[in-house]
């Protein structure tokens, strides 16, 4: 068996399990040690380069986190809020490097990701593309520059699937832009607007998402004031570009101390 660190990847038939697997099987600075899938799904006990379509890989679709976490320098996952929450403590038990992209994670799931984090090596961001880090760190610096006469709305379009809203990246972008203007963004956000709204509130940060077909993420930062807008825009055209941060990541965080780190740090942004 090669000595290159063992990554895990769980929720592989999903659309960011699929690319991730792909790029990890034609990886020369990782290898494949497990896949992970949901109980009952049709994967489960079969080989994963079967499922996908190719010749046999060598490794067998599981639904027991326990035991592929135990062969994992490194788990990436991209599933579901509960899912990941279950999954953190497990790594952390594995000694395994985290690497969590599922968005739509509530105050009571992060509190228990920062738990598991005491004892383990922790990555998370709702966006791992170099491009949407870099729109993080415009963002703050335009917010930091330029004052309340300047409205702020982040407006974010997905493909028909997507399940949360607003998206990791526009709550990544809202949060850069709360930074720079110095104001937390719990007190200042405003999500939803539907009916009479009354008018919009000078120093507010606005939230707007749109679902369709298979747009894979696209995110627009709007300053808005009398007689002038900035926009600042991510499109991503293939997921491949979160796929190759989340491998970037996992292999960043081996021998780091415990803790949680985002893709700024992978990324020394
Ligand atoms: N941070 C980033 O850069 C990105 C984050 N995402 C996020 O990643 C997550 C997944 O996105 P997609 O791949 O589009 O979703 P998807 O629905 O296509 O895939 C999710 C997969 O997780 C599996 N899963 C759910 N619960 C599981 C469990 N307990 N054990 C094992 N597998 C389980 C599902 O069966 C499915 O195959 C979403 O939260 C999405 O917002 C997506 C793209 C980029
Ligand atoms: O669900 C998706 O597809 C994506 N989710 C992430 C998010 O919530 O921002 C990242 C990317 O935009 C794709």
């Amino acid at each position: 068996m090669s000595d290159l660190p063992g990554i895990v990847i769980t929720g592989v038939s999903g659309r960011m399990g699929r690319m991730l697997v792909g790029l990890a099987l034609a990886s020369d600075k990782l290898r494949l040690a497990g896949c992970l899938e949901r109980a009952g799904h049709p994967w489960v006990g079969q080989d994963i380069g079967v499922c996908l379509g190719g010749q046999p890989a060598g490794v067998l679709v599981s639904d027991d986190p326990v035991e592929v976490f135990a062969k994992a320098q490194a788990v990436i996952d991209f599933t579901a809020p509960a899912a990941t929450v279950e999954f953190a403590a497990l790594a952390a038990q594995a000694r395994a490097v985290h690497v969590i992209g599922t968005t739509g994670l509530e105050a009571a799931d992060l509190e228990k990701i920062a738990a598991a984090a005491r004892h383990a090596t922790i990555i998370r961001a709702g966006n791992m593309s170099l491009g949407v880090n870099l729109l993080v760190q415009l963002t703050k610096k335009v917010a930091q520059a330029l004052d309340a006469d300047w409205d702020i709305e982040v407006i974010e379009a997905h493909h028909r699937h997507k399940v949360d809203a607003p998206s990791g990246t526009a709550l990544m972008l809202g949060e850069a832009a709360a930074e720079g203007r110095g104001v937390a963004l719990g007190d200042v956000s405003d999500r939803g607007r539907d009916g009479i709204t009354g008018a919009r509130e000078r120093g507010h940060i606005g939230f707007s998402a749109i679902r369709g077909g298979d747009i894979v993420g696209e995110h627009d930062v709007l300053f808005a004031t009398e007689g002038e807008r900035i926009v600042l825009r991510h499109l991503a055209t293939d997921r491949a570009v979160f796929a190759r941060g989340a491998l970037k990541a996992a292999l960043w965080g081996q021998g780091k101390k415990p803790g949680e780190y985002n893709m700024l740090d992978v990324l020394g942004l």
